[in-house]
């Protein structure tokens, strides 16, 4: 049901990649994708700067606060985040995001453009370099994806490039702690990821399920190195519904679990409407920042009062 794709493949068969691609984006919107040539060790590198950045205390993290940052960067504490907003659950997680790196002079930001900030950092050797490499590295491999997806969708190979060329990607470390085992409790509530693939790495530890349309909650398989790669509603919207968005959560995990996210969602002033081909468009077109604030503002709750 979650099939296994080997990017290496595309090189030399594009034709038989693209082809399982496209029934895998149709079908449950999830697969895992190995071959992608990411170097082991940048991943581990990643996972490294994590730890050792959740590990510190809260009141050293707090000043880096996302609550505070209007440019969706920073540390997002435990119990911050309801990705489920109907259950009333609040996701026993905490996570670190870093946007596509701009300098505090870069007109963009001067010109308050939404969600172009300039990144904040931990005062941790090595944290930014390590993460940039791997934001550059992961978001190579998602426009590289967005190449198979366009010629899928009967487009031009290179029909998404110019939206995907200063995207609002972020970069997202998370790790859930022990579960308690009390009532209620969840990693991640169920959601659908808003923007147009996820690709997500983890670190092993069972907890992540999908529920496909018409089916049960399933664990996803685990698969060393490979990435667990989904459709999010921005891409599932622009395809007019020819891809689906696939409901997913964490639950507690029975050890403390680590995975790192790269959402990759389009430019900021790039226009969701019914790519050409789909038929007559489901939705009314959305910028992609627009659509992005709006699913955030869902997510979020306020810092308690200090
Ligand atoms: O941590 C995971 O395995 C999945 C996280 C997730 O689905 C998300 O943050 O959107
Ligand atoms: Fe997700």
């Amino acid at each position: 049901m979650i099939p296994v794709l080997d990017w290496s493949t595309y090189a030399t068969d594009p034709e038989g990649f693209t082809a399982k691609l496209g029934q895998a984006c149709r079908d449950t919107g999830f697969f895992l994708l190995k071959g992608h040539g990411v170097p082991d060790d940048l991943i581990a590198g990643v996972f490294a700067q994590a730890d050792t950045f959740f590990s510190k205390p809260d009141a050293e993290k707090q000043p880096l606060s996302i609550s505070k940052n209007p440019h969706n960067r920073g540390w997002a504490r435990i119990g911050s985040e309801s990705l489920d907003d109907t259950s009333g659950q609040i996701d026993s997680k905490e996570a670190f995001n870093v946007g596509l790196d701009l300098a505090e002079d870069d007109p963009r930001v001067l010109a308050g453009e939404p969600f172009r900030g300039v990144n904040v950092w931990p005062d941790q050797p090595g944290f930014r370099d390590t993460m940039l490499a791997y934001y550059n590295a992961v978001w190579r491999l998602g426009t590289d994806l967005h190449h198979a997806i366009a010629t899928d969708l009967g487009l031009h190979a290179d029909y998404f490039a110019e939206h995907f060329d200063a995207p609002l990607a972020i970069l997202r470390i998370l790790a859930y702690p022990e579960a308690k085992g009390t009532e209620g409790e969840i990693g991640a509530g169920a959601h659908t990821d808003y923007g147009s693939v996820t690709l997500l790495m983890t670190d092993g530890e069972a907890g992540l399920q999908v529920k496909p349309r018409g089916g049960d909650w399933t664990d996803v398989p685990h698969v060393p190195g490979a990435y667990v790669v989904n459709i999010g509603d921005c891409l599932m919207r622009w395809s007019n519904d020819i891809y689906v968005s696939t409901p997913h959560r964490v639950l507690p995990p029975k050890r403390r679990r680590r995975s790192i996210a790269f959402f990759l969602d389009p430019n900021p002033d790039s226009v969701i409407r019914a790519l050409p081909g789909t038929g007559e468009a489901k939705y009314p077109p959305v910028t992609g920042a627009d659509y992005l604030r709006s699913r955030l503002d869902a997510t979020y709750t306020p810092d308690p009062v200090e």
